[in-house]
């Protein structure tokens, strides 16, 4: 296996308020890695580090081996980590398959000097990234009739045009009803699988979690206190503990299955 992204006593202090402290970690290719942890606990802050929205305080940020510390978002966006966002960023007034056609004009840099033909650039492509999502039916339909979760699904596309070797996905199924969540995240770990990518998310549904991660890493108060495989993280005391305030029993394997 081979390391995607590591971290090294990554840090983000606001004032004195020490909102990522010495977080350090490796995520390799192909894993689908979640960071989880409670309210305030440091993911957003991490995130924007990762993509470069905010300069640490101390540590450092390496993508495949190279130190990309402090660079900017556009920077390491070029470097392959593409991310999705909790709000979705389309063009409402654009259809699905324009969305598809408009990010791989920017992928091959061809945005300004391509604009008149947009429309014909790119489809073929494009198509094969709705029919990844499940979105080749609705190519033709405006974005701003589709549902939520097809919105979601459309984001995903959007930031595979880029052909990112890691996706970072904040909250990616923030809003969703359960079984949307669950099958957003089922989609996101076929792409995982079968194209080679890797992702970290955060995320809230501790069902989405426990049922479609390889890894799990949680923070608290900034701090790193547990990582490890599913089983481990679902019976760390620790986690029981902190997360969410303590008194969270998580539900075993068997209980989530039945739910
Ligand atoms: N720009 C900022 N200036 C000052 N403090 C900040 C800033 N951004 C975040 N914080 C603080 O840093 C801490 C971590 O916030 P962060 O948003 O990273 O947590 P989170 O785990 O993403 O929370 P949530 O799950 O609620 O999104 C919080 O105490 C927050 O108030």
């Amino acid at each position: 296996m081979s390391v995607v992204l590591e971290t090294r006593g990554l840090t983000k202090a606001f004032g004195g308020l020490v909102a990522v402290n010495d977080v350090s970690f490796k995520l390799q290719k192909g894993e689908l890695l979640a960071l989880i942890g409670p309210n305030g606990a440091g993911k957003s802050t991490c995130f924007n580090m990762l993509m470069g929205q905010l300069k640490p305080t101390g540590g450092r940020v390496f993508l495949m081996g190279e130190d990309i510390t402090g660079k900017s978002p556009r920077d390491i966006w070029r470097r392959g980590v593409g991310r999705t966002f909790q709000i979705t960023a389309t063009y409402a007034s654009m259809t699905v398959i324009e969305n598809v056609q408009m990010a791989l004009l920017s992928h091959n840099r061809q945005v300004f000097r391509a604009l008149p033909f947009a429309h014909r650039m790119h489809r073929a492509r494009a198509l094969e990234l709705l029919g990844m999502v499940g979105m080749e039916a609705q190519a033709e339909r405006h974005c701003a009739v589709l549902a939520y979760g097809d919105l979601k699904r459309l984001e995903l596309a959007i930031a595979l045009a880029h052909e990112p070797t890691l996706l970072l996905m904040d909250e990616p199924t923030a809003g969703m009803a359960p079984r949307e969540r669950i099958a957003l995240m089922q989609l996101t770990a076929d792409i995982v699988r079968d194209q080679g990518v890797s992702v970290l998310f955060t995320e809230h549904d501790m069902d989405v979690v426990f049922a479609h991660a390889h890894r799990i890493m949680v923070l608290n108060r900034g701090e790193l206190i547990a990582d490890g495989s599913v089983d481990q993280i679902r019976n760390d005391p620790r986690v029981q503990e902190v997360y969410l305030g303590g008194g969270t029993v998580f539900k075993s394997e068997d209980e989530a299955a039945d739910a």
